[in-house]
């Protein structure tokens, strides 16, 4: 029954990422703890840039501490001064003092709470444009081996912690100090005896606070790293929907789900309890002080040594001293927190950039299309080889497809063609310049993708086309859908060029999606192409306006075709046939059904589908 009662808290060890299933209190088992200091260090770095309103802010704690131990002060003094000896005249002085002092405590806790605010927010926008620009720096590599819903949790979950606790935690944390030092001085000036007495808590505190937080820290990072992972899953399996659906899988993604959910549960139910007991601990601690306090206090006065004043104001400093002691335990955690999201936020920010690193980089203001491949080979991890020893050369205006069975190196071509990913061995080279003195940027702009998943922004279909070229006018937009064959169906929507799709263009069909992505490569006019033909089926009429579109687009510049049907590439200039990385054979269509080879079987496999 009572165990009942705990059930839904009970810790049960959940399977870590490592497939460990060692618990997250587990001493062993800690996350790799990179320097605090050096984070602390890079958060001041981005805190320094407003150290003006830094210093308004501590003038104002400073201001508000005095003013907050002046209170029991001046109470406890008139209790002395006025109370015992019935003078009305001090009381009424007394409260005029307290009146002010407390007006006075409200406008500089405003002030401080306005500036520090202003503080934090600036902090954490300079930090997310940061990293978002970061993110749009690093390669591809990066992103292909990271969830991108854990990338996303970092740009908001980390640094909308980073921003509470510097909202809150950096004035409490400093008039917590100031607090302490103040109420310390005056107790000692007041009773250095009763003062000893108080202060035989603090190691009493400090030991269970240690054995805490020592728990907590560990705690906060697993549980940032648990929610990090859940939200990765969540955006998978939201972008992934249909594919959940199609194959009947939400049982297992709800299970995957629970698991998930109830691994950040366990680490998140221990976080909180742990830095639950602290309250609660401190309470327990405060009324031991103040019952030593009350017991000595109160002998002390009866012998004549001190004033009843003064145990009233010790009574209430002794809470006093306490409560900064509390909240800066209280802090501690939060800050922790913060410094585990801003860790992992650096952590992003330390990743390097796609490098540029070469220099006498070539300019590259205009491109013949002249491609050469020779004798590249590549590998996207560390054994092995994906692709080897490729060379070929396309002449400009030629149209090159690239065929092969699944996972034969078709992609890797390409990637490596747009560095996405650099050549291990070899060169690359186009009008004869060696890619890798190209800017990366420069390159890019000579190349159009049109690929089998278009990606479609949320926003008009005008904008979508315009992604091509940026300046390009309205005019130039709408030529380019109709080259593309995509005018008509444009004119049948609601809004014409101006109806809004919705994010990854779900509200059109996948043919109409293939059109408007031709429309946005004509109209940013490439000089090399390429084609990553689209693998499911599109109905006939459309297909043939996909090809059609194509061939306009195709004419005149260097044409890369990743091709899945080989119907639709007998007319290219060179097929390249490539079979586990290497290129095995080569030609014209005609040439290559002469040679009898892989290409004739894939060929006629084909056509046995059809
Ligand atoms: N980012 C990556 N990291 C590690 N391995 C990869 C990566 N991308 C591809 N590979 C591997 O490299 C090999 C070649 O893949 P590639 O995508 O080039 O094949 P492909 O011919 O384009 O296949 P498909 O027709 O299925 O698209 C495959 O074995 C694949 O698993």
């Amino acid at each position: 029954m009572l165990r009942d009662l705990f059930s839904p808290f009970r810790y049960k060890p959940i399977l870590d990422n490592s497939g460990s299933n060692e618990s997250p209190l587990s001493r062993n088992k800690k996350p790799k703890v990179k320097n605090q200091q050096q984070t602390l260090k890079r958060l001041w770095r981005y805190l320094a840039v407003h150290r003006i309103h830094l210093i308004l802010v501590i003038a104002m704690v400073i201001i508000s501490s005095v003013l907050s131990l002046l209170g029991p002060f001046l109470a406890g003094k008139s209790i002395d001064h006025y109370i015992v000896t019935k003078e009305s005249k001090g009381i009424l002085k007394l409260l005029a003092g307290l009146a002010v002092i407390y007006l006075f405590t409200s406008v500089t806790l405003f002030l401080q709470n306005y500036w520090m605010v202003g503080i934090a927010q600036n902090t954490v926008s300079k930090m997310r444009n940061d990293l978002f620009n970061h993110l749009h720096k690093l390669p591809i590599p990066f992103f292909d081996k990271r969830q991108h819903g854990e990338l996303m949790s970092r740009v908001t979950n980390d640094i909308e912690n980073v921003s509470s606790t510097l909202n809150s935690s950096v004035i409490q944390v400093i008039s917590s100090i100031l607090i302490l030092i103040g109420t310390i001085s005056v107790m000692l000036y007041l009773s250095p005896l009763l003062t000893l007495l108080t202060l035989i808590i603090i190691p009493l505190m400090y030991t269970g606070m240690k054995w805490i937080t020592k728990r907590t820290g560990r705690l906060f990072k697993i549980q940032q790293r648990n929610l990090g992972d859940l939200n990765g899953f969540i955006e998978e399996t939201i972008s992934g929907q249909r594919i959940v659906k199609t194959f009947s899988q939400e049982k297992k993604v709800i299970d995957e789900f629970i698991s998930k959910n109830s691994k950040l549960k366990g680490a998140g139910f221990w976080a909180s309890a742990y830095s639950g007991f602290i309250p609660k601990l401190m309470n327990g601690l405060n009324n031991l002080s103040f019952t030593v306090i009350a017991a000595v206090g109160g002998w002390l006065a009866y012998k004549g040594h001190i004033s009843i004043g003064t145990i009233v104001i010790f009574a209430e400093y002794s809470r006093q001293f306490t409560r900064p002691l509390n909240d800066l335990a209280n802090q501690f955690n939060t800050v922790l927190s913060a410094i585990a999201g801003a860790e992992r936020v650096f952590d992003i920010l330390d990743e390097e950039e796609e490098a540029n690193d070469e220099k006498n980089m070539y300019d590259f203001p205009y491109v013949d299309g002249r491609v050469e491949f020779c004798e590249v080979s590549f590998s996207y991890e560390e054994e092995g080889k994906t692709i080897s020893d490729i060379s070929f050369a396309v002449s400009p205006g030629e149209t090159v497809a690239l065929v092969g069975a699944t996972g034969a190196g078709k992609t890797t071509i390409i990637n490596l063609l747009s560095r996405f990913y650099d050549a291990d061995e070899g060169s690359i080279l186009i009008d004869g310049k060696e890619i890798k003195k190209i800017k990366r940027e420069d390159l890019r702009k000579h190349m159009g993708f049109v690929l089998q998943d278009s990606y479609l922004f949320q926003g008009t279909i005008r904008e979508n086309i315009r992604y091509g070229r940026l300046e390009a006018s309205d005019e130039e937009v709408e030529r380019a859908a109709k080259l593309a064959n995509a005018h008509s169906f444009i004119m049948k929507t609601p809004g014409q060029y101006d109806t809004v799709l919705k994010q990854d263009g779900s509200g059109i069909s996948q043919g109409q999606k293939q059109l408007l992505s031709i429309a946005r490569a004509i109209l940013a006019d490439p000089s090399i192409l390429i084609l990553d033909e689209a693998t499911s089926s599109i109905d006939t009429i459309t297909e043939l306006k996909i090809q059609e579109a194509l061939q306009r687009l195709m004419e005149g510049r260097t044409s890369f075709v990743i091709a899945h049907r080989l119907n639709t590439i007998q007319k290219a200039d060179q097929i390249i046939v490539l079979s586990d990385g290497q290129i095995i054979e080569r030609g014209s269509h005609h040439e290559l059904l002469s040679q009898k080879g892989y290409y004739l079987g894939l060929f006629n496999s084909q056509l046995r589908k059809i």
